[in-house]
């Protein structure tokens, strides 16, 4: 694809190129986009409610088409959900990861190898059979990125997969993501509210008003999300958003 080709450097794991988009013709939610993400790093994606982020990785995902630019993710990518029990579909942790392999040519012993060793990669390895609905929210998250491990996603698109979490598994979950990249290699790209979790990325991206308005080291982007209107009006400086 043009925005990853000659170039010395290794190609990204995510870029967009001058990507708008809009969910009706007269307004722009996205507006000339560009984004570039290096491979083997975690990055977070902030702004305010309704600015676009959720669309964006749908974007990137290829869930939806852009009205103009281009989208490139490297591949296998896997996308994980705030809400778990909108991607889990089947009744047991193996199942549910074995399911995520289906169309691939495996024997019945490579899948189950590679179950294994995905849920090894989250912590929750020898859970196979436990049914879904006995796992915590945080374990759901772990069988979801474990899904993706499974089919040896190079990248991670998490829409707010700490969301529903109290704060002691949203840490546990983000230091499992951390560990992934730090140990396997894999691309993050994680779209979150909560100014805690910036400590741990390598980058961030801040989104308003259609536009990008920053993207580096987090602690340079931290400015411009205390600049954003809705922080300033919320009671709680841990969580950015109006609503
Ligand atoms: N399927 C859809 N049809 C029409 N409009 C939509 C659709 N999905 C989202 N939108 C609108 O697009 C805008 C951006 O939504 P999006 O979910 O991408 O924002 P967000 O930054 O992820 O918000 P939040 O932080 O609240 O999750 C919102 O105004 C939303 O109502």
């Amino acid at each position: 694809m043009a925005i990853v080709q000659n170039s010395v450097s290794p190609p990204p794991a995510i870029a967009l190129k001058d990507v708008s988009f809009g969910w009706s013709p007269e307004t722009l939610l996205l507006n000339r986009v560009s984004l570039t993400i290096p491979q083997g790093q975690l990055w977070m994606l902030l702004g305010r409610n309704g600015s676009g982020k959720s669309t964006l990785i749908r974007l990137l995902a290829g869930l939806l088409p852009p009205e103009s630019g281009e989208c490139y993710i490297a591949q296998p990518f896997g996308f994980v959900f705030q809400n778990p029990d909108h991607q889990l579909v089947m009744p047991s942790v193996g199942a549910d990861i074995a399911f995520s392999l289906n169309g691939e040519s495996l024997t019945y012993w490579e899948v189950r190898q590679r179950v294994s060793a995905a849920l090894q990669a989250v912590n929750l390895q020898g859970l196979e059979r436990r049914p879904i609905y006995a796992l915590s929210g945080g374990q759901k998250q772990r069988v979801a990125i474990a899904g993706a491990i499974a089919r040896q996603c190079r990248v991670l698109l998490l829409d707010e997969p700490t969301a529903l979490l109290d704060p002691e598994s949203q840490q546990e979950l983000l230091d499992y993501v951390r560990q992934l990249v730090n140990c396997q290699g894999i691309t993050a790209l994680w779209v979150t509210h909560r100014l805690n979790e910036l400590a741990q990325a390598d980058g961030a991206i801040v989104l308003d008003n259609g536009k990008i308005i920053g993207q580096g080291a987090p602690a340079a982007m931290m400015p411009l999300i205390y600049q954003q209107q809705s922080l300033a009006t919320n009671e709680d400086l841990g969580i950015l958003g109006s609503n």
